[in-house]
């Protein structure tokens, strides 16, 4: 059976500031992402399987990034945490706004490098990642491929 590579595209609204950054994207600024998620596999042949002729359930894709990644970061302000950025972090989340601290520059870069790692970490294991397509604005965007990372 061919192997075959399926897309689920998914947006979220987040905030972010790049600290240390020599440009406008200093500011604390906010995007619509948009998150394009490949997965390869062999369509099930089993014609008695549920999920016959499928390689994954768009659905079940979808609980999984949406858990992961969509429902945490939409309409929530990243910083990095290894910056001075906490202590308006701290601010913010006193004041009750929605603040994630991550452990890096929250680059678009940056961003697909998690998200890459926290979608492979709830893959079943005959389906694999194969590619990640983030964009900041329409024309700004980062990849993440397995290939270019074995
Ligand atoms: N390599 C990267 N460069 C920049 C990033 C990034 O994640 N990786 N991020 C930013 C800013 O966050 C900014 O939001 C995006 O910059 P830019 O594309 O310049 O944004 P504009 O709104 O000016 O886009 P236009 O479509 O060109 O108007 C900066 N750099
Ligand atoms: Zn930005």
């Amino acid at each position: 059976m061919s192997k075959i590579r399926i897309t689920k595209q998914f947006t979220f609204e987040t905030g972010h500031a790049l600290y240390g950054y020599d440009g406008k994207c200093k500011n604390v600024h906010g995007h619509s992402y948009k998150l394009d998620v490949t997965v390869i596999g062999t369509p099930i042949s089993d014609s008695n399987n549920v999920k016959f002729g499928m390689v994954i359930d768009f659905t079940d894709l979808k609980k999984i990034v949406k858990e992961d990644i969509v429902d945490v970061f939409d309409h929530a302000t990243v910083f990095n945490k290894n910056t001075p950025h906490v202590d308006l972090a701290k601010e913010l989340q006193d004041r009750g706004h929605n603040v994630l601290l991550v452990n890096y520059q929250p680059t678009s870069e940056m961003m697909v490098i998690d998200f890459a790692q926290k979608i492979q970490d709830r893959l079943p294991n005959n389906i694999k990642l194969h590619s990640l397509k983030l964009s900041e604005t329409a024309t700004s965007y980062a990849q993440w491929y397995a290939s270019d990372n074995q």
